[in-house]
This record gives structure tokens, C-alpha cells and sequence, in this order.
């Protein structure tokens, strides 16, 4: 009797007629393609379809990275649902169950209903069904009791979550099933939110051991899950284009003309650079690594280095880890010292960070911790305002850098609290900055010896810009971060960039090129478009900077090098003749 009411609805439903349950949508279009396109007939009651061993072999090798991936999720799903009769299926893209957990109990009963290892539910085959519909509308299904089209299969209720790959094609399907359910298809609704969870998180773990070589980053909207369980994610190769995202991400950053995502660069959908990335790194504040969609929503971003393959033994020409290895180009005097600072990254020694203003010594700072062990938190102190009341708070902290901001400033007072904080906190590694020379200061009593050699565990010393060999690298980079996608620089604009004196280092070369983007009426940025330099050149270069560094920084072309001095490119020549310095070979 049961069975002829279905057959009857089915019917009623296919010719346009309010079907009993007020079925879904899905369900009737799903139903619509068993009769019309698949041919089939409710009333006959077809058992579930089991494919061959060999047929299941060769799926399950097809399918056998997945599987490996898959395993954990699955695993942990089915201890959430424990207790309950559920059974777990993964399915492949072609509809066949190459994975499996259930109660061994049942398993008669499960292998009968076709929820076991080698059961085909593509829906050309198995008609109305969870996996089967899930792999035709690609989205999330629940078919419960009734909703199936064949008889056999009324009494089960499979909810069904699909799983993309890292290109953005449905790749398997995870089903969670019942054998008996209660009535009501709301019953399923925890099914359904626990499924697509498992769905999502063995697509982020795809997502991580495909791309290991590429940067991830990871979305959520909520900053507390934004490490343990993000919502999407997006792999990006060096350029900042896209290589793999999962299906949460395609949703969240589709564009309004359907077009691709993959291959785009990422800037196209997010505010935000392929150089912003190492600002997202763990280490820094979850609140404050808001990224923006260029739909103007906010959402929390957490970037993951690419894991560099590691080369054996000390000194060789060992791989960077990744927050130091985006922070200099072809650089003869940084390369070394960010090896130096990877290798004291992973120890607890003290760092003095050393240099000019705008250097980037918090920059390397933060890329230090982020390289560091795991778990720990990033303090950061602004010296020349702290207080011994300031100083007193971190007594709490929890363990892990205590990066001192322009030590240089801090007040007598205030060096004494440091030192009491040092000595009572060996799990705070400080790493200080400092603009001037501290160990002058310390030899002259204006800063105390003992916190100077408390600091200075080792020194590290990063070049003003002017001899820096990269900075061609670095004004691509900063032309890259100036706010304004796919800028360029005319010739005329680039030789004077590289000209210039940059008192104000890296911060100022990002002010001028972030101006001159902003003003510039097309795509490229002319000379008359750069705002002119904050100070005028000095004449003469400081005296522990000699000419010889200025002409190597500039690869020795004379007229580059004049500007940066300040003076005409004969006086460069006479200067060059009278200290008898000749260009490398
Ligand atoms: N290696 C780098 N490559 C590109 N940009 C960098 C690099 N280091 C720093 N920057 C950028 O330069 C600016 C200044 O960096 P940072 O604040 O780290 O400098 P600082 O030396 O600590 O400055 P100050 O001494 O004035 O506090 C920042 O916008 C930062 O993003």
C-alpha cells in the first residue's frame, strides 16, 4: 500500500501536481531525470547495485590519495556519531563507495542496503539518493526515507556533502546514513551541519598536502577559529596567483561575471598583495589581520609560508624558512644575516636588531618569531613610551617574544623594570630594535651596561636602503603593495627611485611609490607623478658609509651613485681616481 503511494506521488509530482510532503525541489527534479532522462520506473524495487572486486580496486586506487586524506576526517566523524547507527560512506566522483565505517554489527544488514564498500549510488543507476543527487547539483543533499525514488532504498536517510578538489571539480561525495530514522527530515539537520563540516575540513587538507610549496591562506570570519577550524582557503604561488582553493573559497570570492578564479591574481578579489602575506603569519594578533574582499566585506586571514624542502647540514645554500625568505632580494649583505637569523630563530638567545628607521627591524623581528617554536605569543613594547608600570604588565605574559620597540628610548626607570622582568621571565626572549648605536651609549653610561649585554645575546645589522643591492626588487615590491593592481614605472621615474637617498628606508620608498600610484593618471608612474624627497641629499655620504659601498650598492653606475651622494657625476669620478678604487671584475 506504501509502495503504491509512493509510485502514485511520483507521478502526481511529474505532472505538475503539491506532492504530500512537500518535497524539496531537488528532490523532484531528481526525481524528474530517473523517469525522463534515466528511463527508469519507481515500481520496480531494484536492489543496490554492488560493483565487482576488481571494478572496487581500481576505483579505490584511483581514489587512493583522497582516501589517505579523507581517513582522519572520517574517522573523527564517526566518533561524534558514536552510538547512534549512523554509517559513514565516501564515494567517489563516479558514485562508488571506496570508503566505509559502520557498526560491524550490522553489517549484514548494511551490505544488503548497499551502505558498505563497492555500492554504486550514481543516480543514473541507484535513482533518487544522497550521493547521487549530491554529485549531480553539486551541493549538499539530504534524501530522507520517501525522497528516494526506488523502493528498496525508502527506509534509509543519507545526507551527503560534496568534496572538491584544489581546481575546483567534485571530487568524491561524504554521506552519512541511517538504516532507520525517525519521520521527520528535520531529524537530520545536525547530520547535515556535521557533514558539511567534515566535507570542508578534508578539502582544507587537501588544500595543504598538495600545495606545500605555495603559500595558503586560510579565511574565516571569526578570528577565534581562524587557526583551529578556518572556513576557506586559498593556495597562492610566488606571484600571488591563485593555484588551489576549496569549494568554500570559490563561493566567497566568486566573481559577478562567473569567471574563473584559478590562475587569477589574488589581488583581483582581495585587497591584498602576495607581500602582505608574512603580515598574516601566525605570531601577529588574530584581530588584527583583517583582510578586506573587494566587495568591502572584512574577514580574518592566516597565512602559511610554503614549506621549503630542507638541505642538509650548516652553511650550504640552505633554504630560508618562509617569513625570512620573502624579505630580500639578490642581497650579498642580508642573505647571510637571515641565515644567521633563522638559525638563532628556534633558539632563546637575545636579539639586537640594528639600523636606521624604516630598515625593517620589526619586520624581521616578527618573521624571527614566526620561525620560531610553535605556540608562542608575540609581545611588542613601544620603548619611549613605556613605563616601569608598562614593563610590570608583562610579569603575566604569557611565554614568548617580547619585542622591545626602539629600545633606545627607554627611560632610566624603566631599564631598571626591564631588568627586574628579564630576570624573573627567562621564557620572554627579548628582541630589541634600535635606531642609534647602543653600545656607544652603553660604554658612555647613558644606557645601563648590564641591560645592553642582557640585549645583545647577537646583533644583527640591517643596511640603510642606498646600499642595499635589491632595491630594484624592493620598488617592485613596493609597487606591488602601492594599492593600486598592475602599476608600472616609466624608465625616467625607476633610474630616479634608484637615485635617491632613502633617509626614511623602506617606509619612505612605500610612502612615495603609494603617493605616486595614487596620482599617476594611467598605469604607469611617471617622474612628475613622484613626490619629491622628504629631505634634501646630503653632501657628503657618512663617513662610516664609503664611496666604494655606495658604487657597489649601485653596481657602480656613476650617475646612480652621484644622485645618492648628492654631488655631480665628475666630483663621483674624482672622487673614484683619488681613493684609487677600480670596478670589480
Ligand atoms: N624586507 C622588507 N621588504 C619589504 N618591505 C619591508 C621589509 N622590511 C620592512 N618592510 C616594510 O617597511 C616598513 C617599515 O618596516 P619596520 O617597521 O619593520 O621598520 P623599522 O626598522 O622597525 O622602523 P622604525 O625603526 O622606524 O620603527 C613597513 O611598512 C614594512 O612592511
Amino acid at each position: 500500500m506504501r509502495d503504491l503511494a509512493h509510485v502514485r506521488e511520483i507521478d502526481s509530482a511529474l505532472r505538475g501536481q503539491p506532492t504530500a510532503d512537500l518535497r524539496d525541489a531537488l528532490v523532484i527534479d531528481s526525481w524528474r531525470r530517473c523517469v525522463e532522462t534515466y528511463g527508469m520506473d519507481p515500481a520496480r524495487a531494484e536492489a543496490a547495485h554492488i560493483v565487482t572486486e576488481a571494478e572496487l580496486r581500481r576505483h579505490r586506487e584511483q581514489s587512493e590519495r583522497l582516501i589517505a586524506t579523507a581517513r582522519s576526517g572520517l574517522r573523527s566523524l564517526f566518533r561524534q556519531v558514536a552510538g547512534q547507527n549512523y554509517v559513514l560512506l565516501l564515494a567517489d566522483a563516479e558514485g562508488v563507495c571506496v570508503d566505509f565505517f559502520g557498526d560491524p554489527r550490522f553489517e549484514d544488514e548494511l551490505r544488503e542496503a548497499g551502505l558498505y564498500l563497492g555500492s554504486d549510488w550514481s543516480e543514473d543507476l541507484a535513482g533518487t539518493c544522497g550521493v547521487g543527487s549530491c554529485l549531480v547539483t553539486g551541493e549538499a543533499v539530504t534524501i530522507h526515507q520517501s525522497d528516494h525514488f526506488g523502493l528498496a532504498h525508502t527506509p534509509l536517510s543519507c545526507t551527503a556533502a560534496p568534496i572538491y578538489d584544489t581546481q575546483g571539480q567534485l571530487t568524491a561525495v561524504l554521506d552519512i546514513s541511517l538504516l532507520r530514522s525517525p519521520s521527520p527530515k528535520s531529524s537530520q539537520n545536525l547530520a547535515m551541519n556535521l557533514v558539511r563540516a567534515s566535507a570542508r575540513r578534508v578539502e582544507m587538507a587537501n588544500l595543504m598536502a598538495t600545495t606545500r610549496r605555495d603559500w595558503v591562506l586560510r579565511l574565516s570570519s571569526s578570528p577565534e577559529f581562524l587557526e583551529v577550524d578556518p572556513e576557506a582557503a586559498v593556495a597562492l604561488d610566488g606571484s600571488g596567483r591563485i593555484v588551489g582553493l576549496t569549494h568554500a573559497a570559490q563561493t566567497l570570492l566568486a566573481p559577478e561575471d562567473g569567471g574563473p578564479l584559478i590562475g587569477t591574481p589574488v589581488g583581483r578579489h582581495i585587497d591584498l598583495s602576495v607581500d602582505d602575506l608574512p603580515d598574516l603569519m601566525r605570531g601577529r594578533p588574530t584581530e588584527d589581520r583583517v583582510i578586506r574582499l573587494r566587495d568591502g566585506r572584512g574577514l580574518f586571514g592566516h597565512a602559511i609560508a610554503p614549506q621549503k624542502p630542507r638541505v642538509p647540514g650548516r652553511g650550504g645554500p640552505a633554504q630560508l624558512p618562509g617569513g625570512l625568505s620573502s624579505l630580500c632580494g639578490a642581497e650579498p649583505v642580508l642573505e647571510p644575516l637571515l641565515h644567521r637569523a633563522a638559525r638563532l630563530a628556534a633558539t632563546p638567545v637575545p636579539l639586537l636588531i640594528e639600523g636606521e628607521t624604516g630598515t625593517g627591524k620589526e619586520t624581521l623581528a616578527r618573521a624571527i618569531h614566526v620561525c620560531g617554536p610553535p605556540e608562542r605569543a608575540f609581545h611588542r613594547l613601544h620603548c619611549a613610551s613605556a613605563t616601569p608600570g608598562t614593563l610590570q604588565a608583562f610579569a603575566e605574559a604569557r611565554a614568548g617574544t617580547l619585542f622591545l620597540k626602539g629600545v633606545e628610548d627607554l627611560g632610566p626607570e624603566a631599564q631598571g623594570a626591564l631588568l627586574a622582568l628579564l630576570e624573573s621571565r627567562a621564557d620572554l626572549r627579548p628582541v630589541a630594535s634600535v635606531r642609534t648605536d647602543l653600545a656607544r651609549a652603553a660604554q658612555e653610561g647613558t644606557f645601563r651596561p648590564e641591560l645592553f649585554f642582557r640585549l645583545a645575546g647577537d646583533r644583527l645589522r640591517l643596511p640603510p636602503l642606498r646600499l642595499r643591492h635589491d632595491l630594484a626588487w624592493l620598488i617592485d615590491r613596493a609597487l606591488r603593495r602601492s594599492g593600486v593592481p598592475d602599476m608600472g614605472l616609466s624608465p625616467a621615474a625607476r633610474a630616479e627611485l634608484q637615485g635617491r637617498e632613502w633617509p626614511g628606508n623602506i617606509r619612505e620608498l612605500e610612502s612615495v611609490l603609494r603617493v605616486a600610484a595614487a596620482v599617476a593618471e594611467g598605469r604607469v608612474i611617471d617622474l612628475p607623478d613622484l613626490p619629491a624627497p622628504c629631505f634634501a641629499a646630503r653632501r657628503e655620504s657618512a663617513p662610516d658609509e664609503g664611496l666604494e659601498a655606495i658604487l657597489d650598492a649601485c653596481g657602480w653606475n656613476m650617475a646612480q651613485a652621484a644622485r645618492r651622494l648628492g654631488v655631480n657625476r665628475s666630483t663621483v669620478m674624482r672622487r673614484v681616481r683619488k681613493a684609487g678604487l677600480t670596478p670589480p671584475q
